[in-house]
């Protein structure tokens, strides 16, 4: 969280603000082999937006009660909503930027700002016309599957106003692969209960974060760099579809390789999963045979791993 010069940390801000902008620059990115998205129309662009900031001139708000350098929540809602229509650019990093920067030339006694947004993604809907199928540009639905993020923090200093951390990142996969995963050959010991497994029905819940070398490909789709959630939500599916897994440890590293090998422009991905392998009740007799699961019971594992560029040199391929 944002912290002073001083070592305090001191902050105050909006949560929940809802925004939904229609007709936003659309997307255009630069395809890769894994997967078929080139862009988004931007007809919706709507984010869930936090929005917090920072300054020396706010430590007598709390040790005094002197409200002369705030601004009132209700006035940042009000600043982020309006100053979403005045945005002309296309990726949800590109907005908090905007925002960020407008905010600081507008209130020239804070210090830091930190943003992040939830992409509330809504897609279009299929409908028939003139005999064939097309995808409405009017009508769209409400999707309850992953979403894209990204979150923000600048600083105020004496060189002008930096950008001191970025994030970007897809929450809340969930996928699950009927046959092709194993794992076994982990210790055996007093403590062992669970069976080695050599064909498992895996589902993971998984968040990928990712940060590029220079945040700039991010708010600007136009330097040709930008990297879409689509993008990577296919490369996590097509390595999980084309590899056979001996854990989920082994597939996030597959998946990250993947990522840095088709984005020269991100300097780092990371990782959380989830484990919520199905429980088996019926097991099939060969892969394509009929099995029953039912949900897993708590306590669930977690991995958590961070790939850098330099997980890409010699040594270190990924398949
Ligand atoms: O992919 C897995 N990794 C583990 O470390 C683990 N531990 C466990 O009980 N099941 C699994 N699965």
């Amino acid at each position: 969280m944002l912290k002073l010069r001083s070592g305090r940390t001191l902050y105050y801000g909006k949560g929940d603000v809802l925004s939904y902008r229609t007709y936003a620059a659309p997307l255009t990115v630069r395809s890769i082999p894994e997967s078929p998205y080139k862009g988004d129309t931007n007809v919706i662009f709507a984010h869930n937006i936090k929005f917090s900031v920072s300054s020396e001139a706010l430590l007598t708000s709390f040790t005094e009660g002197d409200n002369k350098q705030v601004v009132a929540t209700d006035s940042m809602k009000n600043f982020i909503l309006r100053q979403t229509a005045n945005y002309e650019g296309c990726t949800t990093e590109g907005l908090l930027a905007f925002i960020s920067e407008r905010f600081f030339d507008r209130y020239p006694h804070i210090d830091a700002i930190e943003i992040s947004a939830d992409r509330l993604p809504f897609s279009s809907v299929t409908v028939g016309e003139g005999g064939g199928w097309s995808d409405s540009q009017l009508v769209f639905r409400r999707s309850h599957n992953e979403h894209a993020s990204a979150a923000l923090k600048w600083v105020r200093s004496n060189a002008g106003i930096q950008l001191a951390q970025h994030e970007s990142s897809l929450s809340h996969i969930q996928l699950i692969k009927v046959s092709g995963s194993s794992f076994y050959g982990f210790i055996r010991d007093e403590y062992t209960t669970l069976p080695e497994s050599y064909d498992r029905p895996l589902f993971i819940f998984l968040d990928i974060f990712w940060t590029y070398a220079d945040a700039a490909d991010a708010f600007d789709s136009e330097r040709g760099h930008y990297v879409a959630s689509e993008q990577v939500h296919d490369i996590a599916h097509t390595v999980f579809h084309k590899n056979n897994t001996p854990s989920i440890q082994y597939l996030i590293y597959q998946i990250g390789h993947r990522i840095l090998t088709s984005f020269p422009q991100l300097a780092e991905v990371r990782f959380e999963s989830n484990n919520r392998t199905w429980e088996t009740i019926v097991e099939p007799l060969d892969p394509n045979s009929a099995g029953v699961y039912t949900e897993p019971r708590p306590p669930y594992g977690f991995q958590g791993f961070t790939l850098s560029r330099d997980d890409l040199t010699e040594g270190n391929e990924g398949q």
